[in-house]
């Protein structure tokens, strides 16, 4: 989305980013915006700091240097009210669901709204059952338990409760991760269709080259504990970096680009 002088907004700006745990830094001197109304995927090899990245952007990982802005606030600065209403206007959707396992479906996509929202109990179901709908669970899903339900069904159980609060933007960690190929195109698609109909923002962090081409506006890539390249897929792919050469280049990406193509 663009503003008035044709700018692009930003949801994220993150500037001179270093994160660290003791003396092993992570990230050092990383650029990198999320514009509104995209879906920007992040890759790079194991290790070099995707999800690090993704808990430093939504305040679980303070930075050592540099400065993080979520809607143009600075979370870590943020008092305690600040934070609160921040947080609503983001979803998480972490590695392997992160569900609470004694709880159901429904009631894992109440617990934010209960945390966040005073509304009345009914009307809190109601939302719940919307969101596991909107995520393309049946029903029923709701009264299941998480370990009741596939792999699938729980990311997008998952969904369901990055969606409660109506988000503007959701933070997806490998979500197709472990997924087979028509259950990863198929939430591929919902994620594609949320962000249309919603206007919702993504930040997806993921290995999966088929999501990259199914899905993704502009990819981030991580190396040398930085963002070395960003942009639209068929530009990145031409970076002249050794890591994107083989990812990109090699026989899976090569297998992905054949398969957009077909
Ligand atoms: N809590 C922690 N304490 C110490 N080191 C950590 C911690 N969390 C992550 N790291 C280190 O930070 C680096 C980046 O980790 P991160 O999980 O962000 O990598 P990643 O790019 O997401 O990897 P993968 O693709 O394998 O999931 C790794 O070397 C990891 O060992």
């Amino acid at each position: 989305m663009t503003n008035s002088g044709g700018e692009y907004t930003h949801v994220i700006d993150v500037e001179g980013l270093k994160t660290q745990f003791g003396d092993f830094v992570v990230h050092e001197n990383l650029d990198l915006n999320v514009r509104e109304g995209e879906i920007l995927g992040v890759v790079g090899g194991s290790g070099t700091g995707k999800s690090v990245l993704m808990r430093a952007i939504i305040g679980l990982k303070p930075p050592s240097e540099g400065d993080v802005k979520i809607f143009g606030q600075n979370y870590y600065e943020a008092d305690h009210a600040e934070r609160l209403a921040i947080e609503q206007r983001w979803g998480v959707l972490f590695q392997g669901g992160a569900l609470f396992s004694s709880m159901t479906v429904a009631q894992n996509v109440m617990a934010p709204i209960r945390e966040h929202l005073n509304v009345p109990e009914e009307l809190a179901k109601d939302i719940a059952a919307l969101k596991i709908s909107m995520s393309g669970l049946p029903e029923e899903a709701g009264s299941k338990f998480p370990s009741e339900l596939s792999g699938g069904m729980r990311k997008r159980a998952g969904l369901a409760r990055a969606l409660a609060l109506d988000p503007e933007i959701v933070f997806l960690d490998e979500p197709t991760a472990g997924l087979d190929p028509i259950g990863a195109a198929k939430f591929d698609e919902l994620i594609v269709n949320l962000k249309e109909s919603l206007g919702l923002t993504v930040f997806m962090v993921t290995h999966d080259l088929d999501t990259l081409h199914a899905t993704c506006d502009r990819v981030a890539v991580l190396a040398e504990k930085r963002v070395i390249a960003c942009g639209p897929l068929d530009d990145v792919r031409q970076a002249d970096h050794p890591w994107i050469a083989e990812y990109f280049s090699g026989p899976r990406g090569r297998a992905a680009l054949e398969h957009k193509a077909s």
